[in-house]
């Protein structure tokens, strides 16, 4: 058995990915962030204030015949860029590209931060991390994708993310053909509850890679790709007008810039980023001034290949074998 889903980007700058899941019976759809770097489940529901939902599609699992009350248990999460909701739980048939887990835990929101309330693109997250980074107390709940995993062809996803294209999230198979070059294969850290992994060097502008090796994580709920501050700035000393802007928190440039490539070793191949995907974005509507799609690290503690640097590559998912797939779209 496999599934497959279409996701797409949420604004012009690929800031998110949207992703359709039908949560309930009947069927109730709601576009979610698939997030390999959380790992709960979390919706607005009938049980978000609604001041904090107007906006939204809501889940509401009184309208659902499958739905049962998970007693007793309740989620807090706080993310990187200090958002956060917390809630009760719920299990319910939830439905992903055609693939039904028939008992999954559904976390609704009765608090969400004023980031969420404002994202009105998204419905809540659906993470796709280990299941020890999930947050439901007193005990601990799977993934949807764990709990399909024994059910699938193969224990592994696929994201195909893509610049101002629909993409796929893939379960169960690996469709070779969304890849120009071959599937390099590393060793993915699951204990932290993110998919950690070793990029084994770096290069600008189609040089030779070097040696210095990257650890951090592949992250499809991260938009930027968020690297030490060297990396960062062997890269942008070729950008001839770079400049790190207080206001924008972030390395900025004339959008007319002509940017080169960066390119990462992993697992025995190299995947390339072309210069065109680390010009993310006017820094605001008509201006001549783009914000860099490669920033620093430093303040987060943890590397983060995020949507720009998977959007360059075929990335596998492997539970099966604990490792990570990256090959060249
Ligand atoms: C098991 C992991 C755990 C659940 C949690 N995981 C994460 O934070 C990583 C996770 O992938 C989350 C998932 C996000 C959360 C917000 C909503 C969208 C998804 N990623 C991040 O927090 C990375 C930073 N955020 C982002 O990358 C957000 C994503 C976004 C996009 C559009 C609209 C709204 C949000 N985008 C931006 O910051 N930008 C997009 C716009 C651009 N102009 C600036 C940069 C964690 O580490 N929490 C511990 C933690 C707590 N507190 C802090 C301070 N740091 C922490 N790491």
């Amino acid at each position: 058995q496999t599934g497959s889903a279409n996701t797409n980007p949420s604004d012009s700058a690929d800031d998110e990915y949207i992703t359709n899941v039908s949560i309930g019976t009947p069927a109730q759809v709601l576009p979610l962030d698939f997030d390999t770097g959380s790992s709960d489940l979390w919706v607005f529901s009938s049980e978000t204030p609604k001041s904090s939902a107007s906006g939204h599609v809501t889940y509401s699992p009184s309208k659902s015949s499958t739905a049962k009350k998970l007693s007793g248990a309740s989620w807090s999460i706080t993310y990187g860029d200090h958002s956060s909701s917390s809630g009760d739980v719920y299990t319910d048939k939830v439905t992903v590209g055609g693939f039904s887990v028939s008992s999954q835990a559904v976390e609704s929101a009765t608090k969400v931060s004023t980031q969420f309330v404002q994202d009105t693109v998204i419905s809540g997250l659906l993470g796709l991390g280990f299941d020890v980074g999930n947050t439901v107390k007193p005990r601990a709940q799977k993934t949807w994708f764990s709990n399909a995993a024994n059910s699938l062809a193969q224990p592994l996803f696929t994201a195909d993310l893509k610049h101002q294209q629909t993409g796929s999230y893939n379960f169960g198979f690996i469709d070779t053909t969304l890849a120009k070059g071959p599937i390099g294969y590393t060793p993915a850290d699951g204990s932290e509850g993110y998919w950690g992994f070793t990029a084994t060097g770096y290069s600008v502008g189609g040089a030779k890679l070097n040696r210095n090796s990257i650890t951090g994580i592949a992250d499809t709920g991260t938009t930027l790709l968020l690297l030490d501050d060297d990396v960062v700035n062997a890269y942008y000393n070729n950008v001839e007008s770079a400049q790190y802007d207080d206001s924008q928190q972030g390395v900025v440039f004339d959008c007319s810039e002509d940017l080169p490539s960066f390119s990462f070793g992993v697992g025995g191949t190299t995947i390339t980023i072309p210069g065109s995907l680390i010009n993310l974005t006017p820094v605001s509507d008509g201006s001549s001034t783009c914000f860099g799609g490669l920033q620093s690290s430093a303040d987060i503690g943890i590397n983060i290949f995020g949507d720009v640097a998977l959007k360059a590559a075929l990335v596998v998912f492997d539970l099966g074998n604990e490792r990570l797939g990256w090959a060249q779209k």
